[in-house]
């Protein structure tokens, strides 16, 4: 499976130079609070996507009073490969892949699959449908080729579409050559994301049943399209609700809208799970995604589980830890107290576990 054989920071948050060699499949990060943990998960990130998953200001990734940042790592499993990743101040940005310049950040993301879970996680849970589409989008993406270029095309037929909304004089008639185009183009998002979700689905399911909790709980996922399902088709709904769109001057039906209900005995989970149970859920629903892109690509992704052990018991830490144990993921766990970190977190048979301690963003093997 995909790991990070090598992996070399420099001048990133406040990590100086890093250089360590992670273990294909244990890495426990332990350090004080404050000292670069979440540095290091960062900038494991910004090789999968060439940006963080805590900002978008690439320039906060730079060390204060440097100039640039750099990661580096040496990919092997099936597929070895050399990846880079520097942003200088200036803005310029260089990524590179076995040498030669990666064509975009989708290419870095094919290569370098990467499952994030931490606090901002619980969005999927409390936030709006956004972070749900970012959620299952990410396992369409990499299974579904021609996601891709049909969501690109479809948001900008919906761009062009709201801007003819917001002209005084329009018509139906004017924009019905857009819906047409934004009407096949759903068509083909919504049968790419039907035909990921739903296995997704059934995987979550299955890893449910393995938590006490949701013996009790009637837990569903429910996908939407982004219009309601029924007799009228999505043209017709769309044509519909021309006056309510011309009103609001933007579309607000179509696959821009979609979602995945998470919902426990019918009410929304955010409001009857406790935040231990909403994380565990939150973690089954990673684990299910990773276990649909296994099946489908061959790969696992690698898992940055940032101050994991809080909220959750033992019990459903050792749950999550046989998870990724089966799916053979390299997994970097942080957490702030070594000891602590070590007991809740059991090791798998088979398990190599490589311990780092992070202290004033310098990083150190420690077993
Ligand atoms: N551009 C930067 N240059 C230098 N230091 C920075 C920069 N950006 C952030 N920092 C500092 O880097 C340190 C490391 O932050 P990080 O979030 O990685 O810590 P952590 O070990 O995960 O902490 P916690 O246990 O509290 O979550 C913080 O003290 C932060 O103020």
């Amino acid at each position: 499976m995909p790991h990070l054989s090598n992996l070399k920071v420099q001048q990133f948050r406040n990590l100086g130079l890093v250089d360590i060699t992670p273990s294909p499949t244990l890495n426990l990060v332990y350090g004080e609070n404050g000292s670069g943990k979440t540095s290091l998960l960062e900038a494991i990130s910004v090789l999968a996507h060439c940006r963080s998953f805590r900002t978008h200001k690439y320039r906060r990734l730079i060390q204060d009073t440097t100039t640039a940042f750099t990661v580096f790592a040496t990919v092997e499993g099936s597929d070895a490969f050399k990846v880079g990743v520097q942003r200088e101040w200036s803005g310029k940005s260089t990524a590179k892949l076995d040498g030669l310049s990666a064509k975009s950040s989708a290419q870095l993301a094919t290569n370098l699959p990467v499952q994030i879970i931490d606090a901002h996680t619980f969005a999927l849970l409390e936030g709006g449908s956004k972070a749900r589409r970012k959620f299952f989008d990410w396992l369409v993406f990499h299974v579904k080729h021609e996601f891709k270029t049909a969501w690109a095309n479809y948001v900008k037929c919906v761009k062009q579409r709201n801007s003819l909304l917001r002209h005084d004089k329009i018509a139906y008639s004017d924009l019905r050559p857009w819906d047409e185009q934004i009407a096949g183009l759903a068509a083909t998002i919504d049968e790419c994301r039907v035909e990921c979700i739903t296995p997704l689905i059934q995987a979550f399911k299955a890893l449910m049943g393995e938590c006490k909790f949701a013996d009790n709980v009637d837990l569903t996922l429910a996908y939407q399209p982004g219009w309601k399902e029924g007799e009228l088709s999505f043209p017709k709904q769309l044509e519909q609700a021309f006056a309510r769109d011309r009103k609001l001057g933007y579309t607000i039906l179509g696959p821009h809208k979609s979602d995945l209900k998470i919902t426990a005995n019918g009410s929304p989970a955010v409001e009857v799970l406790s935040r231990g149970q909403q994380k565990a859920v939150i973690n089954a629903l990673h684990i299910a995604e990773a276990q649909v892109y296994k099946t489908q690509i061959g790969r696992t992704p690698v898992f940055l589980l940032d101050d994991m052990p809080s909220e959750l018991d033992a019990n459903h830490i050792a749950i999550l830890s046989g998870w990724l144990s089966n799916l053979g993921a390299q997994v970097f766990v942080t957490g702030v107290d070594a000891n602590k970190l070590a007991s809740v977190w059991p090791l798998q048979k088979n398990e190599a576990i490589k311990m780092f301690h992070v202290k004033q963003g310098e990083v150190t093997v420690s077993q």
